[in-house]
């Protein structure tokens, strides 16, 4: 974890070994993650299946990181509680999984958890910007959502550049395909979190792996968003 940095690196745990999730957990902290991706598939919202509360609970048990939780799943109202209960400090849920956003941020909220909005690549930055002032983030994704291991996709950056050109100071979230040869189009393009899964996960040295995508942020990056990710519980 980089306590003066703006930039935030968070490995997605679905590229791990899922044997052994804790102690996947524990390595990329050491190896200077800042906080944790988890992504949560109900095989409805999206065609694949990973994990709910229990496994987050557990993992709970045995780190103090920020889970930032990534809710693909179809009622993320039902999830809310499950959720915080299990340790999550972030729910990100996505805007084409509910007809009511502000209703869900404002449970989201009463819960205790920090709010992220995700946007699956179809869905324009326009959509979002009524909800901007009421979030912590808006996460742009950068494959569609559902499976590890895609490839990146650049025609994604114009989001992010157009949502930094508003607000400067906004969390941007980037998730899916990041990693070394794909971090400066999106440190350019403004994003200050960058999620990777298979890039840390699969590196010979994933610390080397993780200061390489923060210094690209640190160097290319134009915004002044700096997320907070202090536990609140
Ligand atoms: O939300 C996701 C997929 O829906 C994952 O967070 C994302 O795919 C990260 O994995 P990778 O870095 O391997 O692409
Ligand atoms: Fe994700």
């Amino acid at each position: 974890m980089c306590h003066s940095c703006v930039c935030k690196i968070g490995p997605s745990m679905l590229a791990s070994d899922l044997s052994c999730l804790k102690d996947e957990a524990l390595k990329v902290v050491a190896a200077g993650a800042d906080y944790l991706h988890l992504d949560v598939m109900d095989g409805h919202f999206v065609p694949n299946i990973t994990w709910g509360a229990p496994v987050i609970k557990s993992l709970r048990q045995h780190t103090t990181a920020f889970f930032d939780c990534h809710m693909m799943v179809s009622e993320p109202e039902k999830w809310v509680d499950d959720i915080k209960d299990a340790g999550g400090d972030q729910f990100t849920f996505h805007l084409e999984s509910t007809s009511n956003p502000e209703a869900l941020i404002a449970q989201i909220r009463a819960a205790g958890m920090k709010v992220g909005v995700a946007i699956k690549p179809g869905t324009p930055a326009e959509s979002v910007l009524p909800l901007v002032p009421l979030v912590d983030m808006v996460l742009v994704m950068t494959v569609e959502p559902g499976f590890g291991g895609q490839s990146f996709m650049a025609d994604m950056m114009p989001k992010v550049t157009f949502l930094r050109e508003k607000f400067p100071a906004l969390d941007i979230e980037v998730d899916g395909g990041l990693g070394p040869a794909t971090i400066d189009a999106a440190a350019k393009a403004g994003a200050n979190m960058i999620v990777a899964g298979s890039s840390v996960f699969r590196a010979a040295n994933p610390a080397d792996a993780i200061l390489l995508m923060r210094h690209s942020v640190e160097r290319l990056g134009n915004g002044k968003a700096d997320a907070d990710l202090t536990r609140r519980q």
